[in-house]
């Protein structure tokens, strides 16, 4: 039996303050977002299994509180957020990070996924709920004061300066505590050689890989509690998503705690603690990796070749 549960909508009421936003990013609309046109012999299925979900977020109970947020290292409780004025894209979006945790999110595309992980970093308004770190409300948070704080997120693209070397690119990411700097250096050397080896080559010439490692080793130099990392695998080779994922595990196991937001499900839930399946902006279905992983109705749903395109 699964033990992954299905999670619907929290209750419809905004309950936070509308925050002002700071790095907002609205207008530079990511790639990936089109309408997926499924071949005429699969639109059937594609429709079925559409309403299928529908189904699934309609009929599962309301989401269960977080409770007391001081028992996590990072809450997102029934966040509601969106780009547009009055369109919302998160509705109703809850997310627990324990200290040590890897979670993953995974779920369609334009399920909320980034919104959520630019929500949580302050590059969007939060228009209802609360997020907290350490059980205190970060949603009035820029994200430069986050980052002091101990967050580190790693965008899913434009994620490196091309014109600057691996280690100026390593150094941006100190600025705020350049007494940090030659610890730091040595110690995201040591997680990444491969950025030792290259570091006086120019971030622009490196595969796009190695360009996620510079990305995430830029993240790393303010010794960050948790890392929020977007789609760190995408259009990626499959050797160097592996290399990726085995990364996230090494970087998780010097003590920091990951949310992962991924397009390749499967593997991010075969390296996750646990994950959330979103779907138009809430939480769809929860559980450890394996528990999703072995949950006929998300492997249907959200991992099948069908599910994944649309
Ligand atoms: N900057 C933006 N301005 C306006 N709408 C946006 C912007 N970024 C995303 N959206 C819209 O928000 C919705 C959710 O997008 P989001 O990027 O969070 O989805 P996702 O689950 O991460 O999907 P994907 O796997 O395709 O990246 C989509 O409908 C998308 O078109």
């Amino acid at each position: 039996m699964s033990g992954s549960t299905a999670a619907g909508a929290p209750g419809e009421e905004p309950r936070g303050a509308e925050q002002e936003a700071a790095g907002d990013d609205r207008g530079a609309g990511p790639p990936g977002h089109e309408q997926i046109d499924h071949p005429p012999e699969n639109r059937e299925e594609a429709g079925l299994l559409q309403a299928h979900r529908e189904e699934v977020l309609e009929h599962a109970g309301p989401a269960e509180g977080v409770g007391d947020h001081s028992q996590y290292l990072l809450v997102a409780d029934d966040v509601k957020a969106g780009y547009v004025p009055g369109v919302n894209i998160l509705n109703g979006c809850t997310l627990t990070l324990r200290e040590g945790e890897v979670v993953g999110i995974i779920g369609p595309n334009g399920a909320g996924k980034s919104t959520l992980i630019k929500t949580v970093f302050g590059l969007l308004p939060v228009r209802g709920g609360a997020i907290t770190l350490r059980g205190e409300s970060i949603v009035r948070r820029s994200a430069h004061q986050l980052v002091s704080s101990g967050v580190g997120y790693v965008p899913q693209s434009q994620n490196v300066f091309p014109s600057l070397t691996v280690e100026e690119n390593l150094e941006m990411g100190v600025f705020l505590r350049p007494k940090i700097l030659q610890r730091r250096l040595a110690a995201v050397a040591e997680l990444f050689p491969l950025l030792g080896e290259r570091r006086k080559q120019k971030a622009g010439a490196l595969s796009g890989g190695e360009r996620q490692m510079v990305a995430m080793g830029r993240a790393l130099m303010m010794e960050p509690s948790v890392l929020l990392l977007d789609e760190p695998t995408a259009g990626l080779s499959p050797i160097f998503q592996d290399e990726v994922f085995h990364r996230v595990r090494e970087i998780n196991a010097t003590g920091v705690s990951v949310v992962m937001v991924e397009q390749n499900a499967r593997r991010c839930l075969q390296v996750c603690d646990r994950g959330y399946v979103l779907d138009q902006g809430r939480n769809a279905y929860t559980g450890t990796g394996r528990e999703l992983l072995d949950d006929p109705n998300v492997v249907e749903l959200y991992l099948g070749t069908l599910a994944k395109s649309g």
